[in-house]
């Protein structure tokens, strides 16, 4: 398939409950800038036209307005509203999606991701369709059921990050069912609509910035050059 448009879904309306912050954690400070900043930079790096679709909280746009100022109000990020679930921000953001497209759509609260693996997940969904990066398990499993616990095979499982990349035709038609509890991601939605996903390595880097411990983290790797 010949070069596409690439366009950015950065979901960044959540209200952060498990940081236990008082202001959203995309807006807290990470080396002395946004966590939110990171992200769109890398973004905005990543291809000279890139657009983005970046999904705020309606009550944050202060905060918003203090990261765009930081990017200079580049033209290519337009900002849309979030919703209350994850799935309602993601399907508020494809809902500027007009033209066929390669379709990232990214946490905006992984600011530690690589221009390598956008243009990674850029190129798999460009030839297969899609490309969810996935890092192996680092610790032993075991599954919990009736009371008790058996060991699983760590080799069977992965942990998936972002960004979920999608051929626009495929991506806005499986947003258009009706939002499920298990849709925490777009593979997921994906998948529910009949798409077998294609794999791509992630990076041990990419970490969504969930709880206190995370932002400690990534402010050592932010400071660590990426190998
Ligand atoms: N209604 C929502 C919920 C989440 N997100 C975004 O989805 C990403 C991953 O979600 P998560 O880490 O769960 O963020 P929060 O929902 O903010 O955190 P928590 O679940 O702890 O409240 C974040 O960038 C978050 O801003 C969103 O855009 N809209
Ligand atoms: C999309 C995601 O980051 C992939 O790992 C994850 O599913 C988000 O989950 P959360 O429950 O919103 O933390």
């Amino acid at each position: 398939m010949s070069a596409r448009k690439r366009i950015a879904v950065i979901v960044a309306g959540g209200n952060g409950t498990r940081m236990g912050s008082a202001l959203p954690k995309q807006f807290l400070p990470l080396c002395g800038r946004p966590v939110l900043y990171h992200t769109l930079r890398t973004f905005l790096d990543a291809y000279g036209d890139m657009t983005i679709v970046l999904v705020l909280p309606a009550e944050h746009r202060e905060h918003a307005d203090d990261v765009l100022k930081m990017l200079d109000h580049t033209p290519r990020i337009r900002q849309v509203a979030g919703g209350d679930t994850r799935f309602q921000s993601v399907k508020n953001g494809l809902g500027e999606i007009k033209d066929p497209a390669v379709v990232f759509v990214h946490d905006g609260v992984r600011p530690l991701l690589s221009v390598a693996l956008i243009h990674r997940c850029y190129d798999q969904a460009l030839t297969g369709g899609s490309a969810i990066p996935v890092v192996p398990v680092r610790d032993s499993i075991r599954r919990k059921e009736d009371g008790r616990s058996e060991a699983v095979d760590r080799d069977k499982f992965c942990l998936v990050q972002t960004p979920q990349t999608f051929l626009s035709e495929i991506l806005l038609p499986a947003f258009a069912q009706p939002y499920q509890p298990h849709f925490t991601d777009e593979a997921t939605v994906v998948e529910a609509a009949g798409h077998t996903l294609c794999l791509v390595s992630g990076e041990e880097r990419n970490i969504k910035i969930t709880h206190p411990t995370d932002l400690l983290i990534a402010e050592r790797l932010l400071a660590t050059p990426n190998p």
